[in-house]
């Protein structure tokens, strides 16, 4: 039960879970379940989940429809490029992001979308690619769907009510980002860090990686090492964030990670879901997460704040 005790048992890589007994299994399937992944929360922040119950196809199309964006001319992707912090929708160039604040830009472009509320920011879509907008729509509840229930999981393995984590997601203030990592030239030398994303902790609660059979994504183990997440056919990597880290008292841990340039003669590909609370969400330290030898570390925050508190630290 207690961080200290997870500790000692840690795996010597990244577990990979098989969730769908979470679906369908009985009371006793889907508590063991649960209970694989909160150790895995605990010892490494980071988890592959196979059967998490996403049709293949949407996942393929979604692949696809990221290369045709990625493919389009400069001119089309300016065109709908990413304006600003708050909407934060729409296409960045190469360099444009530091993940890292103490490195150069990352070697990478993306696409960010989310879920749009009544009266929030519009997506932006590439006229080009009339599909893109229906497919990447229905991706995006995929996602929602997925994540929620992951979170159900979550709730059931801090035996929170099954609906604890996903009714403090329901405005689905959540971000899809395409990432498109390009090959780079032969005899390309990195110049001062540089890096297809540089190392960093995700802000949210929790995130989906799909990633493509290229390579390159690493993980910081508790000792300090770093290891290859190498890709799994079939599943989807999920990792907890620094919000989910202060709102479970440091149970589960938001790991550093960060994309290396050992593969970068070919082009990589990833589609990582980043999920948020409700910005009112209040993230208190949950009942189960604390005992008289691991007491609270943090006061309550909303969601909203602890957003804005992350993102000045890092701008
Ligand atoms: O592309 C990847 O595999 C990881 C990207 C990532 O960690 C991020 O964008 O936060
Ligand atoms: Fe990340």
């Amino acid at each position: 039960m207690y961080p200290q005790q997870e500790t000692l048992m840690t795996t010597d890589s990244i577990p990979v879970i098989d969730f769908s007994p979470f679906i369908d299994g009985d009371a006793a399937a889907r508590a063991e379940v649960a209970r694989q992944m909160r150790q895995a929360s605990s010892d490494w922040g980071f988890f592959y989940l196979a059967g998490c119950g996403m049709p293949q196809a949407s996942l393929q199309q979604a692949f696809a429809d990221s290369q045709a964006l990625f493919a389009l001319s400069d001119d089309a992707k300016q065109a709908v490029a990413w304006q600003n912090a708050e909407s934060n929708r729409g296409y960045v160039g190469v360099r444009r992001e530091r993940l890292d604040p103490n490195k150069p830009g990352d070697l990478k472009e993306a696409f960010n979308l989310a879920p749009e509320q009544p009266e929030g920011p519009r997506n932006l879509w590439p006229a080009e690619l009339p599909a893109f907008r229906p497919q990447m729509e229905d991706f995006l509840q995929q996602c929602v769907a997925t994540a929620d229930r992951v979170l159900q999981a979550f709730a059931l393995a801090l035996q929170q009510p099954e609906d604890f984590f996903v009714s403090a997601h329901d405005q689905h203030h959540h971000t899809l980002r395409l990432l498109h990592y390009p090959a780079l030239p032969a005899g390309f030398s990195a110049q001062g860090g540089e890096s297809r994303a540089g190392e960093h902790t995700d802000y949210g609660s929790i995130t989906l990686l799909f990633q493509d059979d290229a390579g390159g994504l690493e993980v910081r183990t508790r000792a300090g090492d770093w290891i290859a997440a190498t890709p799994i056919p079939g599943t989807v990597v999920v990792n907890t964030g620094d919000l989910m880290q202060r709102w479970t008292n440091h149970v589960f841990c938001s790991t550093p990670h960060k994309v290396n340039l050992r593969s970068s003669n070919r082009e990589r590909y990833s589609i990582a879901f980043f999920c948020h609370p409700n910005h009112n969400a209040d993230i208190r330290c949950i009942s189960t997460c604390s005992d008289a030898e691991n007491p609270p570390r943090y006061p309550p925050i909303s969601a909203g704040e602890h957003l804005l508190e992350r993102l000045n630290a890092t701008y």
